[in-house]
C-alpha cells in the first residue's frame, strides 16, 4: 500500500501521511571520493525511516544532505514538494527540522533544563529590543517555552536530573537529554544520528521505547541512521540500506532483511 499518495495505515494502526521529503538522484563527492552515488528515496509524514549500512557506507553524508548541511553536486532535495536551496542551520531549524549528533553536542556546564531550553530558541519571537520595551511579553514567552521544556523532560523521564549539570551524567542519559533538546524544538522532522551508538542493551531498549512513543504521541516524523541493523528493525516502518555510497535496498524491515544484497553487505561480501 506504499504507493498510495495520501498515505496508509500501518499494521499497528498508525497513520502514515504523504511524502514530506524526497531525495532525487543525490550524488555527493568529497574531492575524488563519491560518498553518495545517485540515490533516491522519500520520507513520509509520521513514519520512522531508517538509513542503515556498514562503516563508510555514506550514512552520515546522507543525514547531512537531509539536514541541509551538505548540498549535493547532483540531484535535488524536495521538502514539502518544493526544491530546497542551500540553507544555514537556523533556516533549517525554522523549517521544523531538528537533529541529534553522533558525538553528543550539549552544553556540558549547563543544567539539563537549560540545555533543553536551548531547543526552544527558534520559537522565541521576542528579540532583545522588544524585551526591553515589552517585559510582559518576554515573560509570557519564557513561561510558555519553559512549560514545553518541562513537558518534554517529563515525557523522557528525566525529571530527577533536570537541575544536574550535563557533564555529571552518564553517556546514556546525555543521549536522552540531547533527544529532549531536539524534541523541545517541536520539529516536524527529527533526524537522529546513530541514537543507540555506544549504549548498553538496557539503554538501547529505553531509547527505542522513547523513539517509538515520541513518534506515536507527537506524530513526529523520524529519520535515523544506524550502523547496527538489529536495533532499527523493530523501530522502523521503512529502511534504506546503503553500501559503498549506493542504495542496495529499500523497503519494510522484512523486505530488507530478506534482500540478498543486504545480507551480503553485512556479511562483508564484495560488490565489485
Ligand atoms: N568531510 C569529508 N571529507 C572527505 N571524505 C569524507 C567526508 N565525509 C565522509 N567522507 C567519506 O565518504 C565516505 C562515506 O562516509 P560517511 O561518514 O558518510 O559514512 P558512514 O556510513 O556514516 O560511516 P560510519 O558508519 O563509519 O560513520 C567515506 O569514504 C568517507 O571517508
Amino acid at each position: 500500500m506504499l504507493d498510495q499518495a495520501d498515505g496508509y495505515v500501518t499494521a499497528d494502526g498508525r497513520q502514515i501521511g504523504p511524502v514530506v521529503m524526497e531525495m532525487q538522484n543525490i550524488t555527493l563527492r568529497f574531492g575524488g571520493v563519491e560518498a553518495i552515488k545517485d540515490i533516491s528515496f522519500d520520507i513520509r509524514e509520521g513514519e520512522v525511516r531508517a538509513i542503515i549500512g556498514p562503516n563508510g557506507a555514506g550514512k552520515s553524508s546522507m543525514l547531512n544532505v537531509i539536514s541541509g548541511f551538505y548540498v549535493p553536486q547532483e540531484g535535488q532535495v524536495l521538502y514539502k514538494g518544493a526544491p530546497r536551496p542551500a540553507m544555514k542551520p537556523f533556516e533549517v531549524a525554522r523549517q521544523g527540522i531538528a537533529r541529534t549528533f553522533q558525538n553528543i553536542a550539549l552544553f556540558e556546564g549547563m543544567s539539563v533544563l537549560d540545555n533543553v531550553m536551548t531547543g526552544r530558541l527558534t520559537h522565541m519571537k521576542t528579540g532583545m529590543f522588544s524585551q526591553a520595551l515589552w517585559k510582559g511579553r518576554a515573560e509570557a514567552e519564557e513561561t510558555e517555552n519553559r512549560e514545553v521544556a518541562e513537558k518534554i523532560i517529563d515525557f523522557l523521564e528525566i525529571q530527577a536530573i533536570r537541575k544536574t549539570p550535563v557533564a555529571r551524567l552518564p553517556y546514556g542519559l546525555k543521549k536522552r537529554v540531547e533527544l529532549a533538546r531536539a524534541l523541545a524544538a517541536e520539529p516536524n522532522l527529527l533526524l537522529l544520528d546513530e541514537p543507540m551508538a555506544g549504549m548498553n542493551v538496557e539503554e538501547k531498549e529505553d531509547m527505542s521505547r522513547f523513539i517509538l512513543s515520541m513518534n506515536d504521541e507527537f506524530g513526529t516524523t523520524i529519520a535515523l541512521i544506524e550502523h547496527d541493523m538489529g536495533v532499527v528493525m523493530d523501530l522502523s516502518d521503512r529502511v534504506v540500506v546503503m553500501d559503498y555510497g549506493k542504495k542496495i535496498g529499500d523497503g519494510t524491515p522484512d523486505e530488507v532483511r530478506n534482500n540478498q544484497d543486504v545480507i551480503d553487505a553485512y556479511l562483508g561480501v564484495s560488490h565489485d
